[in-house]
This record gives C-alpha cells, sequence and structure tokens, in this order.
C-alpha cells in the first residue's frame, strides 16, 4: 500500500484546500479593548448559509484511529465550507485532495498543531476528523441544514494509503 507522506501545515502549502486559522505573525493584527487584546483578524473564509440554512457552531470528540492510520473514504460538502478549530491543545492529522473528480495521486496529508484550525473550503475533498495520540475535542463551524451535503467516496484498494507521519 502507498505511503503518504505527513507534511507540516502552513497556510500557503493548505491554500489550494482552505484557510489555516492561528494567530501568526503574517495575520491582519489590530489591536482592541483598550490594548489588551490582539484581534488576529478575518482568518478564514465561512461560507455556511447556501439555501437558506444557518451557521453552527458544534464540537466533534473524535477518538484517534489505529495506527498505521489507512485513508479508505474521503468526503466533501459541495454547499459550504468546514472549519475545525482543536480545543484539546493536541496535534492532529489533515488528509485532503482537490476539488474535482477524485484524484488519489492528489491527496496532501498535514500534521496540524494544537495551535492550528483549518477550515475546508466548498468541494475540497477531505478525511473525516483525525484525532492523534488521546481522544481530543474540535470545535466545529459548518453549515447546519435538512438537506444532504456530504459526498462520500469509498476509496479502492489500489486508491488507499497508510499515512507515514
Ligand atoms: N459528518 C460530519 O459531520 N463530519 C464530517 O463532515 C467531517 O469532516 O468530520
Ligand atoms: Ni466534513
Amino acid at each position: 500500500m502507498r505511503k503518504l507522506k505527513v507534511e507540516p501545515l502552513t497556510r500557503e502549502a493548505f491554500a489550494p484546500f482552505g484557510d489555516v486559522i492561528e494567530a501568526s505573525d503574517d495575520a491582519e493584527k489590530h489591536t482592541i479593548n483598550y490594548g489588551n487584546t490582539t484581534r488576529f483578524h478575518d482568518l478564514a473564509t465561512i461560507n455556511v448559509t447556501a439555501d437558506g440554512a444557518k451557521a453552527g457552531i458544534s464540537i466533534f470528540r473524535s477518538a484517534p484511529l489505529p495506527m498505521p492510520i489507512m485513508i479508505e473514504v474521503m468526503e466533501y460538502h459541495p454547499k459550504s465550507s468546514q472549519a475545525f478549530v482543536p480545543l484539546s491543545a493536541r496535534s492532529y492529522l489533515v488528509v485532503v485532495a482537490p476539488k474535482g473528480p477524485f484524484e488519489a495521486r492528489g491527496m496532501r496529508a498535514f500534521l496540524a498543531s494544537g495551535d492550528q484550525g483549518v477550515n475546508y473550503h466548498a468541494g475540497t475533498w477531505h478525511h473525516f476528523s483525525l484525532a492523534l495520540e488521546d481522544i481530543s475535542d474540535f470545535l466545529v463551524i459548518d453549515r447546519i441544514a435538512d438537506d444532504d451535503n456530504c459526498v462520500e467516496y469509498h476509496l479502492k484498494a489500489s486508491e488507499q494509503v497508510t499515512l507515514e507521519i
């Protein structure tokens, strides 16, 4: 089975797939609250209200998958973005592929720190949340509606990969 190398998560590397949510030096910063707070401004493009839907905030409590992690299923949300912000101060994995027809060779894996969130843009293929080490909580900002907004693809055996951390 092919091994997919895990890369460090950076805003630049993740740009084709979405946004990285972090208090980085290159973010637009505003000093507010009489100088007591720095606002790291407008870090992600949230798009969750298509077809009259509403924005929602949820918490996902994810259990780590057994090692080595095998990527067998991917998904995307055609109508909305989906953001994950770690609440357990622990690294986690992000696996994505470019929008459009799924291409296994287009998959990329990233190691996110406990200080980095990700926001998948609508249509970006991604694996469900991949906790590491222990059960981890993620704050999730996504679209709340009763319609179907999740397309799943089960990878053929020849397309499946294991993650090389
Ligand atoms: N199914 C669900 O709400 N979660 C997935 O979209 C995910 O990306 O974890
Ligand atoms: Ni998702």
